[in-house]
């Protein structure tokens, strides 16, 4: 192998890999790369086939169709305590009769290293891992997070290729979930092995990640960065599964260059991007984020508006929104609270406005079903 081809090999690489059980398909013709030293993240609901395709990398579960390889190698008929590869879980399996030394240094021993090495080693990488010198506590005197961070030090003192990640997250509690995330996410930087994370939760996977895919029903929806899924996504279900959206059911009434006229069904109209190709009368979605509505005392000059009242305020300090229903008709927005002090006084009842840019507005073709 040349340098060069060493530097352009991905340490993963799925190539239009498939899993079925039985008639039904979970796992449905993925494929995707993984650059060196690249945290990827796989989100999608309960139930899209996320397990199932990290279970196949990690060599749990065997594909029907399509290959696997690390660092350009194919995992075929690879058992998965020989792959370059090693999994976390969210319920960590620490032992609990080893002290966290131990924890950490049993897949170097089990290596063959010697005992002195394998405690040099585990004590460097807990260090890495923020507890330095805390080899000889039992794993019980540890709180949630410092558990979290053993099973990390555990699993990248083997020096893995890919460190394959199932919600490790899930089971620690909101406040503490915040923190890791931030703390996982600088750790990878630091110790540059290639991460592949699945979770649910897409605040998750935008903070880490530097490419995200999006699943749904067993196939990715779209591979980009957490901006491209956040500014640009290519499907309705991307649109809605990452960031705050509203949603609305509209027709298409006409099209002008990139922007479309949408009739909602209560009797109202506005304007947005298409983001596909659309026709006049087609069933679509609008989605407007909260965060792009602005609130106004008056009118906006020249620009399409509707007029609200205040239904609710949801106070919760820079997070805090308001839900605002259009004067005429049965149509509610959710709305992002500046908080610059402007509508410190706001509350229900009040009768303002609501403006948009057109091209900040996005609508999708609906589907039958949906
Ligand atoms: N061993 C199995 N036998 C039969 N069906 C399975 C098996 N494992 C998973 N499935 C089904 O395959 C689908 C995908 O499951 P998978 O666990 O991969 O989803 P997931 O996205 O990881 O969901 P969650 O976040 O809830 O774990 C589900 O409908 C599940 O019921």
């Amino acid at each position: 192998m040349t340098e060069k081809d060493s530097r352009t090999i991905c340490d993963l690489e799925v190539r239009a890999v498939g899993k079925k059980y039985g008639a039904f398909v979970a796992v449905r013709d993925v494929s995707f790369t993984v650059p060196k030293s690249e945290f990827f993240s796989i989100l999608g609901p309960s139930g899209c086939g996320k397990t199932t395709l990290l279970r196949m990398i990690a060599g749990f579960v065997e594909p029907d169709t399509g290959d696997i390889l690390i660092k350009g190698q194919s995992m075929r008929g690879v058992a998965p305590n020989r792959r370059p590869a090693h999994m976390v879980f969210q319920h960590l399996a620490l032992f609990p009769m080893m002290s966290v030394g131990e924890n950490v240094a049993y897949g170097l021993r089990r290596r063959g290293l010697s005992a002195r090495e394998a405690r040099q080693r585990s004590a460097s990488m807990l260090a890495r891992v923020g507890l330095p010198g805390s080899q000889d506590k039992r794993v019980d005197q540890l709180s949630g997070g410092q558990k979290q961070r053993v099973a990390l030090a555990r699993a990248l003192v083997l020096e893995p290729a890919l460190l394959l990640l199932d919600e490790p997250l899930g089971a620690l509690d909101m406040q503490l979930r915040e923190y890791m995330k931030l703390e996982l996410k600088q750790l990878q930087a630091e110790v540059g092995t290639t991460f592949v994370y699945i979770t649910h939760d897409q605040s998750e996977a935008l903070v880490m990640s530097d490419q995200v895919a999006v699943m749904r029903r067993g196939q990715f929806e779209q591979i980009g960065t957490p901006r491209q899924l956040y500014f640009e996504p290519r499907t309705a279900f991307v649109a809605s599964f990452v960031g705050h959206n509203n949603r609305l059911r509209v027709e298409v009434v006409q099209q002008h260059g990139d922007l479309v006229l949408l009739q909602h069904p209560e009797g109202c109209q506005s304007w947005a991007r298409a983001m596909q190709s659309l026709y006049p009368g087609q069933a679509a979605w609008t989605f407007v984020r909260p965060e792009v509505i602005e609130l106004l005392n008056s009118p906006p000059d020249g620009r399409p508006f509707w007029p609200v009242q205040v239904q609710m305020v949801w106070f919760d300090g820079n997070n805090t929104t308001v839900e605002v229903r259009h004067e005429s008709v049965d149509v509610s927005l959710r709305v992002a609270l500046p908080m610059t002090g402007q509508w410190n006084n706001l509350r229900p009842g009040a009768s303002l406005f609501v403006a948009w840019r057109p091209e900040n507005a996005w609508a999708f073709a609906r589907g039958g079903d949906e």
